[in-house]
């Protein structure tokens, strides 16, 4: 499990332990995991050339210390002062080690110094940092982001909201974030996750002084443990009956798809039910699937025992789709709703009034249909909207996205650090259902369904994906490969 904190989480815990510890101890430990981390990623310190961004708080204080123990191991040390702070024990720390600094902040002589940089280290702004990134940081992480080094960035890249992952302008993009006592939430949340490149957490002691974590992100022995395995026993419902309630005349795929991802998650059984020519497709492609054909305005109560329920992807929003949705949204089974069923629930707010385990897998725009927040406010402040949502509706809400976020009152929103942008193709929501789906019938309770879900969807993709294009059939059959990886 990885879990992250808001920056305010994190200044009370420090506070804490700083009480307890000699002054500057704190900063001495954290230059000293920045400076070791610097050196891992340069072929040899000595003689390597070193730039350092010093801003005026502490993040500057503990990037000069950082470069100081470099220059003393022979690195070749330019520092900027940037901020109106001089940070005379670490600038003093730096001279004696024959690092230099450089004069002002004249744009030419920092480019020129940044662009034969092997190593560029970010210490412009941190946790302390607050709306957009002003002159002359702003100009300076333009400057950083063109050039060829290395660039680590001390605490959180600066520009990056460290609590939830935000960037309103300019931000640093580093390839190494190495933070300090506790991962922060926005190195956990895009955009701020992709401006941080690798993350390395460097202990400075604050784990007795953490409260209850902020978010977490499940790793892949999490999701071994979470994961139910077939036993001697097992036979197929023990392992999960899904119902797949999807695919309309026009979307026949959405139904091949929603069944081929519950059933390559390890489906016990898939009953799939819907109209003729959803049902033949699903038939022709899936003979494993027991299907029953739906009249127009039929519910399901033809379609024998189910575990749990998916409903929506391709399904339409006509009467025929209203009716099956309301007889499968009456049943206390859980239900996972996706793509149309989520614009029936926006129409129909009732539908989601429901006493019955429910999730709902909306991306920006339907989530902006279902709570009347305009989809740009959602987009910039995903991790607050996933959360309000799942409070005022009631439900699990798996916000999709670069970053997927599952929240649940009163439990901390889990992020999927899986995935990739190839993901962003059709028909690979309809896939995630399925898998959603499979885990709900076999048992698994809301929260721990979509935050496996989005893990194994986003694991398979990256299987299939390979740095190339990929589409949702390649998705599922990937996911046999993610399951046996696990094991
Ligand atoms: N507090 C602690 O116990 C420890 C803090 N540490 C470091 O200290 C950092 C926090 O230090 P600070 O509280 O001094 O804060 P920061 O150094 O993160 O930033 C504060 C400074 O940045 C300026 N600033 C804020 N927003 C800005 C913006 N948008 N544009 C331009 N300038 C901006 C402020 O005016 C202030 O001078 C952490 O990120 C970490 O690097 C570490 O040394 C470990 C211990
Ligand atoms: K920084």
């Amino acid at each position: 499990m990885r879990i992250a904190y808001t920056s305010d989480q994190i200044r009370t815990a420090e506070r804490a332990l700083m009480a307890r510890l000699p002054e500057g101890a704190l900063m001495r430990r954290a230059a000293a995991g920045l400076a070791a981390a610097c050196a891992g990623l340069l072929p040899r310190v000595y003689g390597s050339r070193v730039l350092v961004l010093v801003g005026s708080g502490d993040n500057g204080g503990d990037a000069l210390y950082a470069a100081a123990t470099l220059a003393g191991r022979g690195a070749r040390v330019d520092a900027l002062l940037a901020g109106s702070r001089t940070h005379q024990g670490g600038l003093a720390a730096l001279r004696a080690a024959g690092g230099r600094v450089l004069g002002g902040s004249e744009s030419e002589a920092v480019r020129r110094a940044a662009g034969r940089a092997d190593l560029i280290i970010d210490g412009l702004v941190g946790i302390g940092g607050t709306g957009p990134l002003r002159e002359p940081y702003a100009a300076l992480a333009e400057i950083v982001n063109d050039t060829p080094g290395i660039v680590v960035a001390v605490d959180v890249p600066s520009g990056v909201d460290a609590s939830n992952g935000q960037v309103d302008g300019a931000a640093v993009r580093a390839d190494l974030t190495v933070t300090f006592g506790a991962c922060k939430t926005g190195l956990f949340i895009d955009p701020g996750a992709g401006q941080s490149g690798v993350v390395e957490l460097v202990d400075i002691g604050l784990g007795p002084y953490l409260p209850d974590a902020d978010v977490v992100a499940l790793t892949d022995l999490d999701v071994a443990g979470l994961l139910p395995r077939p036993g001697r026993e097992s036979d197929k419902y023990r392992r999960g009956v899904v119902g797949i309630v999807a695919g309309g005349s026009r979307f026949t795929g959405a139904a091949v798809m929603t069944v081929a991802g519950a059933i390559r998650s390890g489906a016990g059984m898939v009953r799939y039910a819907g109209q003729d020519e959803p049902a033949s497709a699903v038939r022709d492609r899936w003979p494993e699937a027991v299907i029953t054909t739906l009249a127009p305005g039929e519910g399901v109560d033809r379609v024998g025992r189910v575990q749990a329920w998916v409903l929506g992807p391709g399904l339409g929003t006509d009467d025929d789709a209203l009716a099956v949705a309301e007889s499968v949204l009456a049943g206390d089974l859980p239900v996972a709703l996706d793509a149309d069923a989520l614009t029936l629930a926006a129409a129909e707010p009732s539908l989601l009034r429901r006493d019955a385990p429910t999730v709902i897998t909306p991306h920006a725009g339907e989530l902006s249909r279902l709570t009347g927040v305009p989809r740009q406010d959602i987009e910039a402040a995903r991790l607050h909207h996933a959360r309000e949502a799942a409070r005022t509706l009631g439900v699990t809400v798996l916000l999709k996205g670069s970053t997927t976020i599952v929240a649940e009152p009163g439990r901390p929103p889990r992020i999927n650090l899986t995935g990739t942008p190839w993901l962003a193709s059709a028909g690979t929501g309809d896939v995630l259902s399925g898998i959603l789906g499979t885990l709900l019938a076999a048992g698994l309770d809301c929260y721990d369904a979509a935050s496996c879900a989005a893990y194994l969807h986003g694991a398979a993709a990256r299987v299939a994906a390979d740095g190339a294009p990929l589409a949702a059939s390649d998705v599922a059959d990937a996911l046999p490969q993610v399951a046996r990886s696990l094991t």
